[in-house]
């Protein structure tokens, strides 16, 4: 079966003597409710992934990121053996320009993490395996394989490269 297309984006901000922070969110609604997740959504049709990654970023947390400013960040499949229908291939983004502060949305209650101490204990049990690397400046190749429960990892192939 066919992944559906989606983006995930990573704004990146420095707090001076504290060290680099990201901007991840509470998922109030939907796929992961009550799971800290990053920004992002379905690209929908018509549009790349760059406009998508910007879009979802303006609706969940009322951010504006222009495409120019993304960084490409590296592709992970998402496997769902149980739920093939889940299926994602998501797009990794980051930034450190952008403009407006983050307010929550129907969506999302976004929150700053400092990147040494990223909440994995409280995301998607797969982050741990790809998303140090992707909010450290490298671009990841990955494909995650969830077990029959879609939560737990059966395996997670993965590479990263800085650039
Ligand atoms: N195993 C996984 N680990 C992870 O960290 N993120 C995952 C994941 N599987 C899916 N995602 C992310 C990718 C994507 O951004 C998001 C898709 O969830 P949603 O259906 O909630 O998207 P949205 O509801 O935001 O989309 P729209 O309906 O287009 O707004 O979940």
């Amino acid at each position: 079966m066919r992944s559906t297309s989606v983006t995930l984006c990573f704004l990146l901000r420095e707090r001076p003597g504290i060290g680099p922070e990201v901007l991840l969110g509470l998922k109030k609604t939907g796929f992961g409710i009550g799971k800290i997740v990053g920004l992002g959504g379905h690209v929908e049709a018509g549009e790349t992934d760059a406009q998508a990654a910007c879009r979802e970023v303006y609706e969940e947390a009322g951010i504006t990121v222009l495409e120019e400013d993304l960084r490409d960040a590296g592709l992970i499949e998402f496997v769902f053996p149980a739920r093939p229908e889940w299926n994602m291939s998501t797009r990794l983004f980051t930034s450190r320009r952008w403009a407006g502060d983050p307010v929550e949305s129907s969506e999302i209650v976004p929150e700053w993490f400092l990147v040494s101490a990223l909440p994995l204990e409280r995301m998607w049990q797969d982050a741990e395996h790809w998303l140090p690397a992707a909010v450290d400046g490298g671009v990841v190749e990955a494909v995650i394989t969830l077990n029959e429960d879609n939560e737990t990892v059966a395996s997670a192939e993965y590479s990263s490269r800085s650039v």
